[in-house]
C-alpha cells in the first residue's frame, strides 16, 4: 500500500510524533501494514527486533510473518536480569529526553541477521540506539523498517549506514 492508505487513516499530516494504533485496531489495515513494513526484509533475515513500545505490536507480528524469531528492544529497566546480562545505549530522542534502551545478551549473537522495526523514525536517535544493541550482541542488522521517517540532518547518519525503509 502507499503511505496515503495509512495517512487517511491516522488524521495527522505530523512527521514525527502521532498514534498510529488506529492502524493497528481495524484488522485489514493492520494486515496490510505488517506486510508492507516486513516486505523490505532480506531472505536471510532471523530475526525481527521491535522497539518498546509500539514497535513490540509491530515487530512481533512482522517476525510471525516472516517466520523469524522476535527480540523485543526494550525501554532501559524493564528487563528482569542483571546489569551483566544487557547491552545497554543511552540516547536523547525527538521529546530532548535522554532515555535508555536495553537488549538481553541471551536473544541474538553472531551469525544472526536482525531486521530492526518501529513505527516511525524523527530524530533517528532511538532506531540508532537499536541497531547499536543488535551489533554491540555480535550480530548484524538486516535493514530497517517503519511506516514513516523523517529524512533530514537529524537521520543522515542512519540511512547512510543502514538499509532504511519506510512506507512515507
Ligand atoms: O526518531 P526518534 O526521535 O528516536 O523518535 C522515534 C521514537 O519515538 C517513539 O517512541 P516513544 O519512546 O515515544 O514510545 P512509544 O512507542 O511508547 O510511543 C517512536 O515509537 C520511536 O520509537
Amino acid at each position: 500500500m502507499e503511505y496515503s492508505y495509512y495517512h487517511r487513516r491516522l488524521n495527522t499530516d505530523a512527521v514525527g510524533r502521532y498514534d498510529v494504533t488506529p492502524l493497528f485496531a481495524d484488522p485489514g489495515v493492520f494486515d496490510n501494514l505488517v506486510t508492507d513494513v516486513g516486505r523490505p526484509a532480506p531472505g536471510d533475515c532471523t530475526h525481527v527486533a521491535g522497539v518498546e513500545a509500539l514497535g513490540l505490536v509491530l515487530g512481533a507480528a512482522v517476525a510471525r510473518d516472516l517466520g523469524c524469531g522476535f527480540v523485543p528492544v526494550r525501554k532501559g529497566g524493564k528487563f528482569p536480569l542483571r546489569d551483566e546480562d544487557l547491552h545497554r545505549r543511552q540516547l536523547t530522542d525527538y521529546s530532548g529526553r535522554t532515555k535508555t534502551l536495553e537488549l538481553a545478551r541471551e536473544l541474538v549473537g553472531e551469525g544472526d541477521r536482525v531486521f530492526v522495526v518501529d513505527d516511525w523514525i524523527e530524530t533517528g536517535a532511538q532506531m540508532w540506539a537499536a541497531a547499536h544493541l543488535v551489533e554491540d550482541a555480535g550480530a548484524s542488522v538486516a535493514g530497517v523498517s517503519v511506516l514513516r521517517a523523517h529524512r533530514d540532518e537529524r537521520t543522515r547518519d542512519l540511512f547512510e549506514r543502514y538499509d532504511v525503509s519506510s512506507i512515507g
